[in-house]
């Protein structure tokens, strides 16, 4: 099978990787032309994935239609608030009934829509199928091909499992469910719940904040979430608890890292100028922050992520007044 993989960042190298050493014939879309070259001739991603060797089968190339060539599968592994423009460039290279799936987690800002309403949205005059990839794997986990087990949300089920077994190998399991929103959303969502839980543990807050965190991130995702159309049980699996507890835990995760930092006192602004990487959470804390509001769901977390980002509230002040809370039942 022919692979496109669009997003040569961490994870759109690993998953061509991974495709390639699997021996599918893998094509990579690299945005940076200097970049492209090198991946091309040195097999590295010293930007994104420094000291991981790459198979030196990928087809690294800057040109969208050299790498969408004759492609059967589409993989597309974008930051979220750039989907809608690459999937743009790409609408009028792609065949028609294009198989789309998508790896990036989060929720466009400017429309406050998922990741799979981009895809159909700017695809809808191909009639595409897509999927949703998402659940817990860091990048450089996946391409030293430690053992990872992740979800692949699709509606269309006989393509949905023509796709597990393209994508899984020996160290990359990939379970299929047909609840698309909800294994998106659970990507989505918890990249706020690890910002929070940085911030408490850059606080110095102890592992019993973190668990409380953890496990009211998990009511919050799963109450927006159904709200928006998932489905409870999915927000219990991989993409939902499992991701959650990734990145709430390991210091891989950008979004964490992003909290640490912030309660270790630097402003959101010296953060990001320093980080090369993308951490999603922070956009998606704003969209999801909306979302709550428009649909009448409280989101404590998100809410008090929001204020310490955008507001500039004092991290500590963020937590005691979660603590504050008027008491309730679980
Ligand atoms: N890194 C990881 O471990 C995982 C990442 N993801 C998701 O994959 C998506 C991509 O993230 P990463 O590969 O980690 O990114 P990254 O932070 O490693 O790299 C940034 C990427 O953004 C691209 N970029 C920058 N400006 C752009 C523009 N104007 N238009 C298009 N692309 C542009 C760069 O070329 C590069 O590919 C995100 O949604 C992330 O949440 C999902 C699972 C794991
Ligand atoms: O989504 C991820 C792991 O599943 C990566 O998390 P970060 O974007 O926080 O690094």
């Amino acid at each position: 099978m022919h692979i496109a993989v669009l997003g040569a960042g961490s994870w759109g190298t690993t998953l061509a990787n991974v495709f390639a050493r699997k021996g599918e014939s893998t094509s990579l879309w690299v945005r940076e032309p200097k970049l492209a070259a090198t991946i091309r001739t040195q097999h590295q991603n010293p930007v994104y994935l420094p000291d991981i060797a790459l198979s030196p089968e990928i087809q690294a190339h800057p040109d969208l239609e050299t790498v969408l060539k004759s492609a059967e599968l589409i993989v597309v592994a974008v930051p979220c608030q750039f989907l809608r423009g690459v999937l743009n460039e790409a609408r009028p290279l792609l065949p028609k009934k294009p198989f789309v799936i998508c790896a990036s987690k989060g929720i466009e800002l400017e429309t406050l829509k998922p990741m799979s309403e981009v895809v159909a949205e700017a695809l809808h005059e191909l009639h595409p199928t897509y999927a949703m990839l998402s659940g817990p794997s860091f990048a450089r986990e996946v391409a030293r091909e430690l053992p990872t087990a992740v979800s692949l949300g699709c509606a269309d089920t006989k393509r949905g499992k023509m796709a597990q077994a393209a994508l899984s190998t020996e160290a990359f399991r990939v379970y299929t469910n047909s609840d698309v929103r909800g294994v998106e959303l659970g990507g989505a969502i918890k990249n706020i719940i690890a910002i929070a839980a940085g911030i408490s543990d850059g606080l110095g807050f102890g592992s019993d904040a973190r668990a409380a965190l953890i496990t009211r991130g998990l009511a919050e995702m799963s109450r927006l979430g159904q709200a928006m159309g998932g489905r409870a049980q999915t927000f219990m699996g991989l993409s939902g608890m499992g991701d959650l507890v990734l990145t709430c835990t390991g210091d891989l995760s950008r979004n964490r890292q992003v909290g640490l930092k912030l309660a270790h006192g630097l402003s959101l602004m010296d953060i990001l100028s320093d980080m090369r990487m993308v951490a999603e959470g922070v956009k998606t804390t704003e969209a999801v922050f909306r979302l709550g509001q428009r649909l009448n769901v409280e989101l404590p977390i998100t809410e008090q992520v929001y204020r310490i980002l955008y507001e500039e509230k004092n991290p500590s002040e963020g937590v005691s007044e979660l603590m504050g809370r008027e008491l309730k039942d679980e």
